[in-house]
């Protein structure tokens, strides 16, 4: 049996549906580097220059823009398909979590065996780029590109390699970016600059977000945003069948595939981006942030860039930072606002240095948190109250797009004290941002979708979901405040979530389903979840002193006792979260007791958390 590599069964497909890939893939293989070749001289400006290459490839070379590149930017290496593990099967359905790639990349946790191997990496990597080829057809000018960056993980390199083999393998140009933010990413596919090979034609972040160390997955990115849910689909059932046949033919006598791989700076061109739009709010003053001191928290994520790369540029003191540093094994706290102890880390830090202002970033920096001077954490509600002050000032009116387990008070501050509309939607940052896109084509004005996980994405910023961006906007505030003599320091953000009406109680309780329980009858753990939600409202109907929520998106939202209880499914885990935010904790305990009630009776779901918060009082 001849040898069966990825590359050939790529062509296979390509050639299928694509003819014109064939050639370019034919031609890709004539130019390709061999490790050899790879050596960029560094006294060479303006080309790149390969020793030992041929007159042919130089040809080649010649003909594709792409291969004009700035020396400072570009380095070239070879990826080369050496790994000899025998081929696992994959269940390549499992790893879909919403509109991410997610699994398991590293081995050691018990009961956490691998799932997102080199291989299936490849090969999903390879789907991708088929999945690319069919919306997109190259010109004759140059092949598709795509960029790869990853975060702190320790399964990193290996993965970009992987990815970068089964991109590869399809015949479009692989762009390594190293270390990189999630948003850095989307914005490749945005940026116009061919030094740095921008706009790439798709964008791959590898990622697991805020998960623990041992877990990786992907976020795909193009022009038109972050990939859905039934692409990502479509992705996984290409890689099935790309992964499979390789598995059936065999794999030991796999041909090697020395693509050439271009590596570019390119967080050098995003975080350059973000210091003009800072000094273009501050009237175009060099250091208009000159004086501030302001200390980030990356949690060893890949955030760590924004003090030296973005602060210091604009004048800030960034003394008293932490964790700055990647380390994939997130030593000092899990890298994520919505943890608390990563936000006393931040509000300790904060204190300690006597600075003006926190800010925190999870691993890929697609969200982010605050904290004022005094301690006072711009999280969850507050930060989509400061955030909304903000954009209302620039767009008075305009609605804003959050998630559902947003507070009653942040819709009466919204409304009546900003004067602009709060729409409720559901959970998922992919969700929030799309509904606000649909509210504008239908004629109503939207400028900002946040979540309370910290996910924020502004309609000037192409809708992209970035962390860094919404800590730009309050820089911005900061700077421009300073700048018209309206203020100095956090107070300025301080102020403007004043009169925001924050519960005493704001509690999450997440109730497991157990999916091997008898009593979901072999069925999934979401209809026993619906089934849970459905007789809740049943009972809240037949309840005088509940309320359930007029307009509502998602589960099962009930006001009553002052306060208000949100119960539903999680979007990924079997998991119904139940928020219960009151004045006090007898009134929370109330509403505890109402949803107990109810569920009590589904044996497959485990109540323990919210007994043991009834029993409180
Ligand atoms: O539904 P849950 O389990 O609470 O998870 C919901 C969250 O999942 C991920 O972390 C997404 O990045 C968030 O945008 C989303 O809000």
């Amino acid at each position: 049996m001849s040898a069966t590599t990825l590359k050939t069964l790529q062509n296979v497909f390509m050639a299928q549906s694509c003819p014109r890939n064939r050639h370019l893939d034919t031609q890709y293989r004539r130019d390709r580097c061999a490790p050899d070749m790879c050596n960029l001289l560094p006294t060479q400006v303006g080309k790149c220059a390969w020793t030992s290459i041929s007159s042919m490839q130089l040809h080649h070379l010649a003909k594709y823009k792409s291969c004009t590149w700035n020396r400072k930017t570009v380095y070239c290496n070879a990826v080369s398909a050496t790994s000899t593990t025998p081929m696992e099967k994959v269940d390549f359905r499992k790893l879909q979590n919403g509109s991410d790639i997610r699994g398991v990349a590293v081995a050691g946790v018990e009961g956490e065996p691998v799932n997102l191997t080199n291989l299936g990496t490849e090969a999903i990597a390879a789907a991708f780029a088929m999945w690319l080829l069919d919306r997109k057809k190259p010109d004759a000018s140059r092949r598709l590109r795509v960029s790869i960056g990853h975060d702190s993980r320790i399964s990193a390199q290996a993965l970009q390699d992987a990815v970068s083999r089964g991109i590869a393998s399809a015949g479009l140009d692989v762009i390594q970016y190293g270390l990189a933010s999630t948003p850095a990413m989307f914005n490749s596919t945005l940026t116009v600059n061919e030094e740095f090979f921008c706009p790439v034609d798709g964008s791959i972040m590898i990622t697991a977000s805020h998960l623990p160390y041992n877990r990786n997955g992907f976020k795909f990115f193009t022009n038109g945003g972050g990939l859905g849910k039934a692409d990502i689909k479509d992705i996984l059932e290409r890689a099935t069948s790309i992964y499979d046949k390789i598995y059936v033919e065999g794999f030991e006598n796999r041909e090697k595939t020395d693509s050439a791989v271009k590596k570019v700076d390119y967080m050098s061109v995003y975080t350059s981006d973000l210091v003009k739009a800072v000094r273009r709010a501050a009237q175009d003053i060099e250091k208009p942030l000159e004086g501030f001191h302001i200390v980030v928290d990356a949690g060893n994520g890949a955030g760590g860039f924004f003090a030296a790369t973005v602060l210091e540029p604009l004048g800030a003191i960034t003394t008293g930072s932490q964790f700055l540093e990647p380390d994939g094994m997130f030593p000092n706290h899990i890298p994520n606002p919505e943890d608390k102890a990563a936000m006393k880390a931040i509000t300790q830090a904060v204190l300690d240095n006597k600075a003006d202002l926190g800010i925190i970033f999870d691993t890929d920096v697609d969200r982010s948190a605050a904290v004022d001077s005094t301690g006072s954490e711009f999280n969850r509600n507050r930060l989509i109250a400061l955030m909304s002050a903000i954009v209302l000032e620039e767009h008075p009116g305009t609605t804003i797009v959050t998630d559902s387990v947003t507070s009653d008070g942040l819709t009466t501050f919204i409304e009546k004290k900003l004067g602009g509309k709060h729409h409720r939607f559901k959970r998922g940052y992919k969700n929030v941002i799309d509904e606000a896109i649909r509210l504008n084509s239908v004629g109503e004005e939207s400028h900002l979708a946040i979540e309370t996980s910290g996910h924020g994405a502004l309609k000037e910023n192409h809708w992209l979901d970035d962390g860094a961006y919404t800590m730009v906007k309050l820089l911005n505030k900061l700077a421009s405040a300073r700048a018209s003599g309206t203020g100095v320091g956090s107070e300025v953000l301080t102020h403007l979530v004043e009169g925001l009406d924050e519960p005493a109680v704001a509690v999450e309780l997440r109730l497991k389903i157990d999916q091997n329980h008898v009593d979901l009858k072999g069925g999934s753990f979401r209809d026993y979840g619906e089934a849970v939600l459905q007789h809740l409202e049943s009972k809240i109907d037949g309840d005088p002193k509940l309320q359930k929520a007029p307009v509502n998106y998602e589960g099962v939202r009930v006001s009553g006792f002052g306060g208000w209880f949100l119960l539903r499914l999680s979007l990924h885990d079997p998991v119904l979260p139940l928020n219960i935010e009151a004045a006090n904790s007898e009134d929370a305990v109330k509403l505890g007791l109402a949803v107990l009630g109810a569920v009590k009776e589904f044996s497959a779901l485990d109540t323990s958390g919210l007994d043991k918060f009834v029993q409180r009082l």
